[in-house]
């Protein structure tokens, strides 16, 4: 567990943002099932990125990276697919990843095999029901810890129609759409609740396209999907990743000048989004190819629908904490299933730096001030939590002492680097 201490400053300067990890997950997985060899540029080995790789591996896909795994950097890798899964080995690791998990099920469940999947922190307690029907529907045999992981799966997924909800995750219906393609037979998958993170699974629908796959989307309600496809391999590069943008974009609207390079103006990412919501509450954001420029501006509180950009919530709680009047938060209740309860991680821990964030079950009321008090909080091992309450450290009167900073592992394993490259002081304290 690492304890660090942030000093309060404004940052400024230029930013690579990183490769996108939902589109690394989807290529990595087009890639694996493929016959023959994609190249895929800028893969980030971030927690959950190599999370995946070792699971495609698990089902007879080979990975090369040009350089060490674990340096961090970012890098081409080159994946040889299999058409079809295989199961080599018949323990999958997903770490924390519920991309991994989620998207992985449905292709072990093309094996045949009895394959357990196994995670660490809260992944075991994330929700998966929606596949357990599917399971019961279809005969596949399944153990479950608790309704959780350890999971055990065994049997073989049929075409037909698939029924499921739209407002669990739409990591459900990604993993179901890599995998009908394969089967010897036509498949429709039919939403029974409105979708939400509707941008996720365009780009599932996106990532498919280049591989060669064709889907019919009908209004992100019914997809329409033919079997006996081929994968067919393909090489390109991953663009920057709006969720990841987000907090650098914050950053300088709250202190200096930042410039996030690597931002595709055209990206189907959902959380591209966060560009007009800066801009509703008064950003001074400009975009010129795939650069954003932030400058630091007053803004003013908003009422934010989150329904489909989840991951923006914690940073833009903290904007709106300094922000001028309210801001509501809305229809973010699946906030509560991610790696932490993300409603109440970050009204907790930025009420302890001094904001006024109000829980509510499914958002957030916050009252706006202008700067915030600082003091310790913890990062609840999530990530997201560990990245925004860093960046509310810029409008801290006293330094934030955060507990447990290395979760950015799990996304973005040189943060801290990046954090310091634009000005910002960290010192690790000592925990004896
Ligand atoms: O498909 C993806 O890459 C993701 C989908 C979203 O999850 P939900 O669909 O569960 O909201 C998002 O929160 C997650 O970080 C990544
Ligand atoms: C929720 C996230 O990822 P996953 O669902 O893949 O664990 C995230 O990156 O914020």
């Amino acid at each position: 567990m690492k304890k660090i201490k942030i000093l309060p400053k404004a940052l400024a300067g230029t930013i690579a943002i990183p490769p996108s990890k939902s589109l690394s997950h989807r290529a990595l997985i087009c890639a694996g099932l493929s016959q023959g060899k994609s190249i895929l540029g800028n893969i980030l080995p971030s927690q959950d990125i190599l999370a995946t790789c070792k699971a495609l591996e698990s089902l007879g896909v080979k990975i090369d990276w040009e350089k060490e795994q674990n340096n961090k950097d970012i890098q081409p890798i080159t994946v040889k697919g299999q058409s079809y899964p295989r199961a080599i080995h018949k323990e999958i690791n997903c770490r924390e990843s519920g991309s991994t998990l989620r998207f992985l099920i449905p292709l072990a469940a093309l094996t045949g095999e009895k394959i357990r999947f196994i995670g660490q922190g809260k992944l075991g307690q994330r929700p998966l029901e929606p596949y357990y029907e599917i399971f019961q529907q279809q005969n596949i045999q399944y153990r479950t810890t608790q309704g959780g992981l350890p999971l055990t799966i065994q049997g073989t997924l049929q075409p037909g129609i698939y029924s499921l909800r739209g407002d669990i995750s739409s990591q459900f219906i990604t993993g179901l759409l890599f995998a009908l393609p394969l089967l010897d037979g036509d498949s429709t998958i039919i939403l029974t609740t409105p979708l939400e993170s509707k941008g996720y699974i365009d780009l599932t629908l996106d990532t498919l396209e280049k591989f060669s796959l064709d889907i019919e989307n009908q209004n992100h309600q019914k997809f329409i999907i033919k079997g006996n496809q081929q994968y067919k391999a393909k090489d390109y590069s991953i663009e920057g990743d709006f969720s990841q943008g987000a907090f650098w974009l914050v950053a300088g609207t709250l202190g200096g000048e930042i410039q996030s390079t690597h931002l595709n103006p055209q990206s189907l990412q959902g959380d591209r989004v966060i560009v007009n919501i800066l801009k509703q509450m008064g950003g001074d954001i400009s975009q010129r190819a795939q650069t954003i420029l932030a400058k630091p501006s007053l803004t003013k509180g908003i009422t934010i629908d989150a329904a489909h950009c989840p991951d923006l919530v914690p940073i833009l709680a903290v904007l709106a904490s300094l922000s001028q009047g309210n801001t509501r938060i809305i229809n973010a209740q699946r906030l509560r299933i991610k790696e932490s309860d993300r409603l109440k991680a970050i009204s907790t821990e930025l009420n302890k730096l001094g904001a006024q964030v109000e829980e509510l079950p499914d958002g957030l009321i916050i009252q706006g001030r202008e700067n915030l008090q600082g003091g310790e909080v913890d990062s609840w091992n999530d990530h997201r939590i560990a990245m925004a309450l860093a960046i509310a450290s810029i409008k801290c009167k006293e330094p934030v002492i955060m507990t447990n900073s290395e979760a950015v592992t799990k996304s973005y394993p040189y943060f801290w680097r990046d954090f310091e490259k634009l000005g910002g002081e960290i010192h690790e304290c000592n925990m004896g």
